[in-house]
């Protein structure tokens, strides 16, 4: 079943035509890759489903689980079920991982009552079951963020996500920066989420290690979709590895 169906659309950043007759399906509790080099516009096209503005987006749909919300508020999306982890991670270096995640728990509680109003499910993983799902967080509680390694941020970054409701969780390159066995237990901890049932929209620059745990790739191209399918067909397309990937 489709989760999310992006259906032609064209985002622009002020008359910059960035995102050009875009569509994409994400399937429910699969893991979609959407690939493609430097400035390809596969951010842009994340901050398009996310409701971040810019950019604007002038013309197509996205409909999430049924639902049209193109061009809806970036809160109210959330709110739907979609959490973004983006490039940047954005954890607070100076508090701990406790605390960082405390601070989550406001706007876990505020999406909390009003998905209750609006009869939603799944109400984002409690503390305890993200220090289960995360032991490494959970040894590490008091120490403060901007002392992790960068595959321990980018845990930290993705526990935040998932502590509010999410059925659609897309990280932006969270191999970003990760040194190759540190890639391993990020795209484990991805691969586990997945398993438990989480649908999940996968950017990366780093294509060869996000094929291997993807069911469905997307490659982008200057805001253009140039090849759509199974990510067993993409490892063996090497005319469109070369050409858009480089690898
Ligand atoms: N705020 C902005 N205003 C104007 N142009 C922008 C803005 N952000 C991105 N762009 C342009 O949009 C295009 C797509 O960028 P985007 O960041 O979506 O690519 P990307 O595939 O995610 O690349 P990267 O891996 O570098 O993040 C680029 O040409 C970029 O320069």
């Amino acid at each position: 079943m489709t989760l999310l169906d992006v259906d032609n659309i064209n985002g622009y950043y002020g008359e910059s035509h960035i995102i050009q007759d875009v569509s994409m399906n994400v399937d429910d509790g699969e893991i979609t890759a959407l690939l493609g080099r430097n400035g390809a516009g596969k951010t842009s096209t994340l901050r398009c489903i996310s409701g971040a503005t810019p950019p604007d987006v002038r013309s197509g749909t996205i409909q999430f689980d049924g639902t049209n919300i193109t061009n809806e508020p970036p809160e109210d999306i959330a709110v739907r079920g979609i959490s973004l982890v983006p490039e940047e991670r954005r954890v607070f270096t100076d508090l701990t991982v406790a605390e960082n995640l405390h601070l989550a728990d406001t706007v876990r509680n505020k999406s909390n009552t009003w998905r209750r109003k609006l009869d939603f499910r799944d109400e984002g993983m409690s503390t305890a079951e993200i220090y289960e799902y995360f032991p490494r967080l959970d040894e590490r509680r008091s120490q403060k963020a901007g002392t992790l390694s960068g595959g321990e941020q980018q845990m930290l970054a993705i526990a935040r996500a998932l502590h509010q409701s999410t059925d659609l969780l897309m990280l932006d390159e969270p191999y970003e920066g990760l040194a190759p066995q540190i890639i391993e237990s990020v795209e484990n901890a991805i691969e586990r989420i997945s398993e438990d049932g989480t649908t999940i929209l996968l950017v990366e620059q780093n294509a060869v290690a996000a094929m291997k745990i993807a069911d469905r790739c997307y490659v982008l191209d200057r805001g253009e979709v140039v090849f759509e399918g199974p990510a067993e067909e993409l490892q063996q397309d090497q005319e469109t590895r070369d050409k858009y990937l480089g690898v």
